[in-house]
């Protein structure tokens, strides 16, 4: 089995600590795997994405990004994750390639790698024609675009990704879930948290269902639909999910 690079242990946060939103919530997700993280609105899955980011810190419980928790190696965490949040955040007064030197910069790209990652993914997504383009002056899903391109220019060991198919036209989508693939295939980690069940099932490998601050259900199809107590196969995820949100 490859190494976890993300791992959340026995993790109770939220926003008040009279309240915590969270309840021992545990998962690993490990190099070469993308695990969906899936649950109704207000389960969770955006309170668990803003601890694993550090924007939170846990009332109990450890959460370790590449071995490491953010106190041990605060630069070893940050820098061993891509986030992209369901909302782009970009700056109005900077253009498309600006943003990607910039996280080229971040994450220690090489020049020469830099031009050719960069000329691929703005050609990937079709934001050739874009690239001088200030951020103020693009569409929902081009801003999207742009932070998509910013994670994938890293490339680092973990991914995160948040609702990414919203904004996306098809071919959008197609180039992400194409490049989620082969970022799979070279050993990063991936958690996609979406509500597009069809398409969580269809690429990823493991799934967490969130219900109420807690984790449901956790595991392969096999395995999630078994603590449904529904039959796996081909579409049961959707099953499985309704069955486990809707049960007392
Ligand atoms: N800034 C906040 N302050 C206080 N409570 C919050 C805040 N943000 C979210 N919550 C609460 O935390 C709980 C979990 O919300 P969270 O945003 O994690 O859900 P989610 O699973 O990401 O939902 P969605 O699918 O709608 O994005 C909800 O009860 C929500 O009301």
């Amino acid at each position: 089995m490859s190494e976890p690079i993300l791992q959340v242990t026995g993790l109770t946060g939220g926003y008040s600590p009279r309240r915590p939103v969270l309840h021992d919530v545990n998962f690993e997700v490990r190099a070469g795997e993308m695990v969906g993280l899936i649950g109704l609105n207000g389960a969770g899955k955006s309170t668990t994405i803003k601890h694993v980011l550090g924007l939170m810190k846990p009332h109990q419980g450890i959460v370790k990004v590449d071995g490491v928790t953010l106190e041990e190696n605060a630069e070893r965490y940050r820098s061993a994750f891509a986030y992209v949040p369901e909302t782009p955040v970009l700056f109005d007064e900077l253009t498309v390639e600006e943003h990607l030197r910039l996280t080229g910069m971040a994450y220690n790209v090489a020049e020469p790698q830099f031009d050719v990652r960069q000329d691929q993914l703005l050609n990937e997504f079709q934001m050739m024609a874009k690239r001088a383009a200030f951020a103020s002056h693009l569409s929902k899903g081009m801003k999207q675009k742009v932070m998509i391109m910013n994670a994938l220019l890293a490339e680092p060991p973990l991914y995160m990704i948040d609702e990414p198919f919203l904004g996306l036209d098809p071919l959008g989508i197609r180039s992400l879930l194409e490049r989620l693939v082969e970022v799979k295939k070279r050993g990063s980690a991936i958690l996609m948290s979406s509500h597009i069940l069809a398409t969580v099932e269809a690429y990823c490998d493991r799934f967490i269902i969130m219900h109420q601050g807690r984790v449901a259900a956790y595991g392969t199809l096999d395995e999630v639909c078994q603590a449904a107590g529904v039959e796996a196969r081909g579409g049961a995820l959707e099953d499985a999910f309704y069955k486990l949100v809707t049960e007392q």
